[in-house]
């Protein structure tokens, strides 16, 4: 307030003196006045010369002052004496502080939000190391001689438009220069020893000067710099903030390998692919993007999350696991992902239509609907062989033709190789839930519909279809259990010029379906029997007999001809048609009951969503297998050793007449024997079959030992499989009720079970099988 009353005072009187005279004075008057008035104005100078006099000795900083604020006694650099080493006088207004070139010793000044504007003082003292200067007055950048050891310098908030040569500061390690008026950045070429510069708010137009300095952080926010240009040497770079200035692009930060830490908050960045330019910064953890045109961009922080997959921080916000794993199955999904996805689409609109059953696929508890897929590359020749396959074998196989959106090749036909759809008619089929398995492959549509299976089992035939990796990972979702047979090309040059000769494919397809023999031998490697067999199809007729071979080995029918050929001398070709081969066909497939398919979709599925075991029912298993470890040493009430033998009841009928054919093998003993174990609840006795059944320990060759080691495992999975109420002997003892069934041998792909398709549903071949039903029925079924 008396600073305001003195100016406002200081003002009037000035308005007084320079004011023009009133008009009505006379010219008489006027020599008079004027004497009075120089006379007037001539003690008002005075009196404002002596103010500012006072002004200037209020802002000299004096020797009393000084030594009020001098702290830090030690030793002086020559070691010789006693002296203060610091000196800090913040917000004094001071003007002069002249007298500081007498204390020479100083190691720290600190002078901030004074009104400085000159620094030569500081030519006087060689050892100082810190000098802050900032809030004051000062123009003249580094307006002194160079103290050699000083090597933290703060001059923000000052009046500097320029910076000059600091070579002679080889030692600077820290300079901050914000809030002055620089526009060009330079004279810093020989700082080797700087490591953090600050030049925020000034006028900087352009980066540059900054040449391989070693800095590790650089602030440059508030300045109108366009590009992120001249940064490439500066390899120890950690920090870099630019934030309000006006950088579109983000190239030229590609090399700073160290960079954690990028601030580009208000900026002018607007597209995503910018933050490619960053991909290969390992370190980077915190990027700010705020305020800038691509935070617009749809899914903006997925898609700079999964370009730059190590930032823990962005846009101030942690970055949680979980958008992690969004960004990844957004933008590359794995092969698992996608096939979820799509069974999960699938199975979504086939819910939302009206149920119908498709009887000849429908899955039987142990045996699926038998299917063949031919998967590979594309153009590795698996169409073909499946067409050739599905001709030869004609009574076995039937092709299943898949919809696709593209558009036929010479030479196809609809319905034939596929079923040629538009883009509009293959989604509503998606949503009508008409498919099993889709996938977009070079732009086009490709879909298995249910109806193409159904329509070949329809005919009594096992299903044969081709398709990329991708549909085979999407139909293991599926209830249905193909085997799966690899074409791979090994000679990549004949594949190439067999992809040339077809004339259909342009460049970018053919590389694109070459990189994919990579990932088909990826899987094939790294998991061991996700494909039932692997034919290289360099040679088209060699992979063909390789497939022959193995489908004949797959139905039984190699042994067919042999015995076929021994008997009657049939050729191969008739083999497969031959009744006589048929049954024996039949009874190839039935006599390996163990190879069926226990694990359904819906025990699959249940196995999946089953928790994991409280470490209570770890223990009741434990227990169990306890116990029946002391029944085999006869601890054990004889009771449990009924445990030990195998079940003789037939096991019900779920399949075709061939497998009821075989009811009173030793196959159906085993899938009982699994099936039938159980925990009888009341008693709280382990029980198989019942004793009416006449089973007894040690009681004829049917008495075999059980793997004890899948006891608890089996009791764990029939008792998951249990409906309530549901008697567990039941499905023993009653063997018409089809009940749940836990068969041993899985037979699954990886198993040692040799391969062999699930029993051909009745069709074509329906009158030769039932005749072989028949026969069966009268020997003794
Ligand atoms: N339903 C499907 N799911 C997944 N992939 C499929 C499906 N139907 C076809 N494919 C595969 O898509 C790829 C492209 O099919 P397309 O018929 O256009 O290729 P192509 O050049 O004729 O080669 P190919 O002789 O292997 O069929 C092929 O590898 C084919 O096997």
């Amino acid at each position: 307030m008396p600073v305001c009353v003195q100016q406002a005072s200081k003002a009037v009187s000035t308005c007084q003196t320079a004011g023009n005279p009133p008009e009505s004075w006379d010219q008489d008057d006027r020599s008079t006045t004027l004497d009075a008035e120089s006379a007037e104005s001539a003690q008002a100078e005075e009196e404002e010369k002596e103010e500012e006099q006072k002004d200037m000795e209020d802002g000299e900083l004096t020797e009393d002052e000084v030594a009020k604020y001098l702290s830090n006694l030690g030793r002086s650099a020559t070691g010789l004496q006693h002296v203060y080493l610091s000196l800090s006088i913040p917000r004094k207004s001071l003007k002069n502080v002249s007298i500081l070139s007498n204390y020479i010793h100083l190691q720290k000044l600190e002078l901030p939000n004074n009104k400085i504007k000159d620094l030569s003082c500081v030519s006087h003292m060689p050892y100082l190391i810190v000098l802050d200067v900032s809030h004051n007055e000062i123009s003249d950048f580094f307006g002194f001689q160079p103290p050699k050891n000083l090597k933290e310098v703060d001059f923000s908030h000052n009046h500097i438009s320029s910076m000059k040569d600091l070579s002679a500061y080889t030692c600077l390690r820290k300079l901050i220069l914000d809030y002055n008026s620089i526009s060009e950045i330079r004279g810093l070429e020989k700082c080797s020893s700087l490591t953090h510069l600050s030049m925020e708010h000034n006028k900087i137009l352009r980066i540059s000067g900054l040449r391989n300095l070693p800095l590790r952080q650089l602030y440059l926010k508030g300045n109108l710099i366009k590009r992120t240009e001249n940064l490439q040497t500066l390899r120890t770079l950690q920090i870099l903030d630019l934030s309000s200035n006006r950088i579109q692009s983000l190239s030229g930060l590609q090399d700073l390998h160290l960079l954690a830490n990028i601030n580009l908050e208000s900026n002018m960045v607007g597209e995503i692919k910018e933050c490619t330019h960053l991909q290969y910064l390992l370190l980077l953890r915190d990027l700010n993007l705020k305020r800038n045109p691509v935070q617009e961009q749809p899914d903006y922080r997925l898609a700079v999350i999964f370009i730059l997959n190590h930032l823990t921080v962005m846009d101030e916000k942690p970055v949680t696991v979980e958008e992690k794993v969004l960004a990844v199955n957004k933008y590359d999904p794995s092969l698992e992902v996608v096939a979820a996805r799509d069974h999960m689409t699938h199975m979504m609109y086939q819910h939302m239509q009206p149920q119908g059953i498709f009887d000849s696929t429908l899955p039987s508890l142990d045996t699926p609907y038998p299917m063949l897929v031919l998967t590979g590359p594309q153009a590795c020749g698996k169409r073909e062989l499946a067409h050739k396959l599905c001709h030869e074998y004609s009574d076995f196989f039937g092709y299943g033709a898949c919809h696709t959106t593209r558009g036929p090749y010479f030479g196809e036909e609809d319905g034939c190789d596929y079923h040629f759809v538009q883009d509009e008619e293959f989604q509503n089929m998606i949503r009508m839930g008409s498919f099993v398995q889709t996938m977009q492959y070079g732009g086009h549509w490709y879909g298995l519909s249910r109806e193409a299976i159904e329509s070949v089992a329809r005919e009594g035939l096992a299903c044969c279809v081709h398709m990329e990796l991708e549909g085979v990972f999407s139909l293991k979702t599926s209830y249905f259990e193909p085997r799966y047979i690899l074409l791979i090309p090994t000679r990549i040059e004949d594949y190439v010029s067999h992809m040339k000769a077809r004339g259909f494919y342009t460049k970018a397809q053919i590389e694109k379906a070459v990189s994919r023999i990579d990932l088909y031998t990826k899987i094939n490697r790294e998991r061991p029997g996700f494909f039932d067999s692997v034919i290289i199809c360099d040679d088209r007729k060699e992979a063909y007999s390789a497939l022959r071979q193995l489908i004949k080995e797959y139905l039984g029918l190699e042994e067919q001809e042999k015995e076929g050929r021994r008997s009657t001398g049939v050729t191969p070709q008739n083999a497969t048609t031959d009744e006589g081969g048929e049954s024996m066909t039949a009874k190839k497939l039935d006599a390996n009951p163990t190879d069926t398919y226990s694990q359904n979709y819906y025990s699959k599925v249940q196995t999946r969503l089953l928790p994991q075991k409280t470490s209570a029912e770890l223990a009741s298993i434990h227990r169990r297998q306890q116990m029946v470890r002391d029944a085999l040493v006869g601890k054990i009430p004889r009771a449990y050793t009924q445990l030990f033998k195998r079940y003789v009841h037939p096991v019900p009928s779920l399949l075709t007449p061939q497998s009821a054919d075989h009811n009173e093998d030793s196959s159906s003993e085993e899938s009982c024997t699994s099936s039938g174990l159980s925990m009888n609840g009341s008693a709280g006795v382990l029980s198989v079959g019942s004793p009416a059944d006449g089973l007894d320990a040690g009681s004829g060759p049917k008495v075999e030992p059980l793997d004890v080691s899948l006891l608890g495992q089996n009791l764990e999975r029939l008792k998951d499989h249990m409906e309530p109420g549901l008697s567990p002997d039941s499905s023993c003892s009653a063997p018409e009720q089809a009940s749940p069934t836990v068969a041993s041998s899985p037979g699954r792909p990886g198993s040692n079970a040799k391969p062999i398709l699930p029993p051909i549903p009745l069709g074509r071949k329906a009158a030769r099988i039932c005749a072989t039903a028949d026969r069966a029925g009268r020997t003794g079924g």
